[in-house]
């Protein structure tokens, strides 16, 4: 039925949208479309004052010369809204805590008792969200459920625990029971996001809708850099297996990011009633309880299960104290473009300390807090000189810049490894991985080539004991490995949430090729702690470096200790995390160097002097003395503080095999 032949006093029509990873009021496709309403469709059940403060993310204003990107955009704001096809009246955002994938005890009432198994990882029994990324998604909900109220249309955002489908299933049995007076429900909306579960999710709730005669919509999610719709192929089993062949194919990038949508100023409100939280749980109504719901749980053993986990180490900070939500994302956004740092983006993105050396968007991009095309369009802005943001920054009003370029290229990355996560399927959490997938069903020789891996419940058959190797991963996942970038990456990761690429591409190359374990653990570990994790980016990458994904040199492995010095020259990094290693003493008789020799020993600690161990109470270590490996690595007298290029001797151990003694565990 046509909305507008609706009069005021027809029974509410209720659309209710389940947010998932897209949370977010500006350039979402969904509120775009509601926004789009005619008001006298929207059935009045409160007064609504005029929209209060500006839109959180501004549309970005139409690019100076046309473009193809402006003209799809005009075409689709002239077909009418679906909403408007569906009549809706009224507008019920719900955002799903996943039983599956965060603990929701804390939610509990009483002596409530979850329905729900503990939200714990497959391999190594994580809790699959732990206590930062916890934190983001609270906040990132909240400023949601704030900017939707602020819209002063009486619309908001509910919250609810459980099972996607339990909760949607129960809230159209609640609206049918009441009859039409109350609401009727006319359509259920999502976004699609890759992922086994998420397509589990999706499939029951179309199912549950369409049995009830109701609507189902699954939206594209356009917070991606290059739209679906303008892949350069039409099946997905064409995505080249290669990221460059992909990027080539999509090049000059600048030019491939649609529109954004323009930010709702008027949505329709909740409806007059809301169907409660089913028993044993309850909502929280601040951002603290929630926060507290979701955190308790976790805090009930804030060691993880390890014996000596890391401690937070004096005067460091984290590079990642940002909170989560749209308008925290908005203004990181902001900030990188005027303090410069997207200019010299390309040069810093390997670095490791500090909060600017990297975008650290991600999180924000992971729960569509903000989207690869607003980044885009912002940046365009910058190289245009068409916003005041970074006005004063290098680089303002004079085109793409390396930087600019840089960071175009890395949110590209993100996009091929969620299509290859649509590729690969269920092969994105196997152990042989997206590799596997390809050769399975092939020559039956590919299957030998295939890695063999150290498991934590059993042998692999080449003699290795699983309870060793729970032993070893133990020391690994507490940063006690005895190699310094990896223990500063892991302390931190376990501390903060965050650590860089670079440390990630290291840790995850220490476990797969050095260590030999299970990568599945390692990326399930990366699951709890990340404050960024997505399932495409997170997994993909894994099997990537674990050479079991799509990179073409398969079996590249880096040497931690030449990445350390190469990334990491002073040791800065390693001593920030690892504040037992501050007390070596780097300064060489010659000024303005360092001592090389000594500075081996931040990288790994049983190189130190049996003097000097024994002055910094470093002796008797166990991560000290009996590192879980180590790597014969020198380098040449005479390197200069600045830790510049060079010649240098850096002597071996920069590829699979070499320089490795072996693994020793426990000595
Ligand atoms: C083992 C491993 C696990 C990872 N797990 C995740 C994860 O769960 N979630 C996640 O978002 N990223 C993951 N990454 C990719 C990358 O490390 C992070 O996106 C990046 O470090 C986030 O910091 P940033 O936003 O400051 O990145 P920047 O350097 O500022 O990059 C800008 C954006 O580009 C994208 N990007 C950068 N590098 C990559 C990459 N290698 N792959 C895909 N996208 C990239 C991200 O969206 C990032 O926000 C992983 C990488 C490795 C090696």
């Amino acid at each position: 039925m046509p909305s507008a032949s609706l009069s005021p006093h027809t029974a509410p029509r209720i659309l209710i949208y389940l947010l998932r990873h897209d949370l977010r009021l500006a350039d979402n496709p969904i509120f775009h479309d509601l926004s789009r309403l005619t008001t006298h469709t929207v059935y009045r059940t409160v007064s609504a004052p005029d929209p209060p403060s500006p839109p959180i993310c501004h549309s970005h204003s139409p690019p100076k010369s046309p473009s193809s990107h402006s003209r799809s955009l005009q075409t689709e704001e002239t077909t009418p809204a679906a909403a408007e096809t569906l009549g809706v009246t009224h507008l019920l955002p719900l955002y799903v805590f996943p039983a599956n994938q965060i603990e929701v005890t804390g939610f509990l009432e009483g002596s409530g008792k979850s329905p729900y198994p503990e939200a714990r990882s497959r391999v190594g029994g994580f809790w699959r969200t732990g206590p930062h990324r916890a934190k983001f998604i609270a906040e990132s909900v909240w400023d949601l459920k704030e900017s939707l109220e602020m819209l002063g249309s009486g619309a908001g955002l509910v919250m609810r625990v459980g099972m996607m489908g339990d909760v949607l299933e129960n809230c159209m049995e609640w609206f049918a029971e009441r009859g039409s007076d109350m609401g009727k429900v006319v359509g259920v909306w999502m976004t699609g996001v890759e992922g086994t579960e998420e397509r589990r999710d999706e499939r029951d709730v179309r199912k549950i809708a369409e049995s009830r005669g109701v609507e189902f919509k699954a939206w594209r999610d356009e917070k991606y850099f290059v739209d679906d719709r303008d892949l350069p192929f039409s099946k997905i089993s064409n995505l080249p297996n290669i990221y460059t062949t992909y990027r080539k194919s999509l090049e000059p990038l600048n030019s491939r990011p649609r529109p954004i949508l323009s930010t709702p100023t008027r949505l329709p409100p909740l409806p007059k009633s809301l169907p409660p939280q089913p028993r044993p749980f309850t909502i929280p109504s601040t951002l603290q309880s929630l926060s507290d719901a979701l955190l308790n749980p976790i805090d009930s053993d804030p060691s993880f299960g390890l014996p000596a986990p890391p401690t937070w180490p004096d005067s460091t900070s984290s590079a990642h104290p940002f909170r989560g939500g749209e308008r925290a994302a908005k203004q990181r956004l902001t900030h990188l473009l005027s303090s410069g740092a997207m200019t010299s983006y390309k040069d810093t993105r390997n670095g490791m300390l500090g909060t600017d050396f990297s975008t650290k968007l991600s999180a924000y991009l992971a729960f569509g807090c903000i989207t690869a095309r607003q980044i885009h369009w912002a940046l365009v802005d910058f190289e245009t000189g068409a916003s005041t943001d970074g006005m004063d920054a290098e680089g303002f009003g004079q085109g793409e810049n390396e930087g600019t370029k840089a960071v175009r290229f890395e949110l590209l990355w993100r996009d091929y490894m969620r299509l290859c996560a649509r590729k690969f399927g269920a092969s994105l959490f196997h152990i042989d991985g997206f590799r596997g997938a390809e050769v399975e069903g092939a020559d039956t020789t590919l299957v030998a080539q295939l890695k063999k891996w150290k498991y934590l419940d059993r042998s692999s058959g080449a003699g290795d004991d699983p309870a060793q190797t729970r032993e070893i991963l133990l020391r690994f996942l507490s940063g006690t490995t005895g190699i310094g970038l990896i223990d500063a990456a892991q302390r931190e990761l376990f501390l903060t949430g965050y650590t860089s690429n670079r440390a990630r591409q290291n840790v995850a190359s220490f476990l797969t090729a050095h260590l030999g374990i299970d990568w599945r653990v390692g990326a399930e570990w990366y699951e709890t702690m990340l404050v960024d994790y997505d399932a495409a980016n997170n997994w993909g990458n894994w099997q990537y470096v674990a050479g079991v994904g799509n990179d073409p040199r398969q079996g590249r492995v880096f040497n931690p200790v030449k990445q350390a010095l190469d990334y990491d020259p002073t040791g800065e990094y390693v001593r920030a995390w690892v504040p037992e290693l501050r007390g070596v003493d780097l300064t060489n008789e010659k000024e303005g160097e360092i001592n090389q020799e000594k500075l081996m020993g931040v990288f790994q600690a049983w190189r130190l002097k049996e003097t000097e161990k024994e002055q910094l109470g470093l002796s008797g270590l166990e991560w000290v003395d009996w590192p879980l490996i180590r790597i014969p690595f020198s380098v040449g007298r005479g390197k200069g503080v600045d830790g510049g290029g060079g010649q240098r001797n850096r002597g071996r151990g920069s590829s699979r095999g070499r320089g490795r003694r072996g693994l020793r565990a426990n000595g």
